[in-house]
């Protein structure tokens, strides 16, 4: 998997803030963002939004703002849908960008499973792809972080790639990072870059965000990148903010504060191709020595 193709592209990360308990008012608050974002020069083609953006960032809210998702696939004015669905498709379309719509809470009506999803939009408001969040974050660190998404959702359980014109993009979000196989199977189909909508917190973000997003980076010799809401001091949950881009090289091209903002990268897909080029560990790989790696730990 040496080289790959793609064309130079801009991206932009919507670090969101004066994000409510209003579905609409957080709508409005994403809406503004894009177009914003949209009118800069040049243009970013894809733009990101944070996990969770719609709804508080709590489980006992998943079920209340959860939302019907159509199926990828589905055009504009076709299918019956949630309004946050509906939003991003116009968000998409109005400003002619693709669009990764950070996740929102998604029912599934026929199971009444709630899951933590990501949709994409292309410019026409095509809805190409979706990801559910296959690892749920229930972790427990005494007296700092406490928190059970399964308490209310349930996890994916597939993995997600989407073409676009400027490249193939890989999808996580979140707590998904934690876990290297995610990137890995992404860059080796193709990708050019893995983006995870996120929410870290106060207490594993000064840990562990960079590092995890440096360390997939130089594994897999592709940009990652992952987009958080802003810091709300009056929120239940603090998230850490500071949306980053990263290079294949490991190098933090960009990152915001805690505050509200939009960031801007620009994906070199030469500068990918050159470092599998000087550092070839995309076409060094044992894979007789070690064959399977989930046979072996399982
Ligand atoms: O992995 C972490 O430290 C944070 C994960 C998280 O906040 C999430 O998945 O929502």
């Amino acid at each position: 998997m040496a080289s790959i193709t793609a064309k130079p592209f801009r991206l932009a990360l919507l670090q969101l803030g004066s994000l409510t308990s209003s579905k609409s008012q957080n709508i409005s608050v994403a809406r503004a963002a894009v177009l914003e974002a949209s009118k800069i020069t040049p243009k970013p083609n894809l733009i990101v939004l944070p996990e969770i953006w719609n709804s508080p960032y709590a489980v006992s809210a998943f079920r209340e703002y959860s939302e019907k998702v159509p199926k990828v696939g589905s055009k504009w004015n076709e299918v019956e849908e949630g309004e946050t669905v509906r939003a991003m498709r116009e968000m998409a379309r109005d400003n002619g960008v693709w669009l990764i719509g950070g996740s929102i809470p998604q029912k599934d009506e026929q199971t009444d499973q709630i899951f933590n999803t990501c949709t994409v939009y292309d410019p026409d408001g095509t809805l190409v792809a979706i990801h559910q969040k296959v690892h749920l974050f229930d972790i427990d660190i005494p007296g700092r972080q406490t928190f059970k998404e399964s308490d209310t959702l349930t996890g994916g359980k597939s993995l997600t790639t989407f073409d676009t014109p400027f490249g193939k993009i890989g999808l996580g979000i979140c707590y998904d990072i934690r876990f290297p196989e995610m990137a890995t199977i992404a860059a080796r189909q193709g990708c050019v870059a893995m983006i995870y909508p996120a929410a870290f917190n106060t207490t594993t973000g000064p840990m562990h965000w960079t590092l995890l997003q440096r360390a997939r980076a130089v594994d897999n010799q592709i940009y990652v990148a992952m987009c958080s809401p802003a810091r709300h001091p009056e929120a239940s949950y603090q998230a850490y903010g500071h949306s980053m881009v990263v290079n294949p090289l490991g190098d933090v091209l960009v990152e915001a504060s805690h505050e509200p903002t939009t960031i801007y990268a620009d994906i070199d897909v030469d500068l990918l191709n050159t470092t599998r080029k000087n550092l070839p560990v995309t076409i060094q790989r044992r894979f007789d020595v070690y064959p399977n790696i989930a046979e072996k730990f399982l």
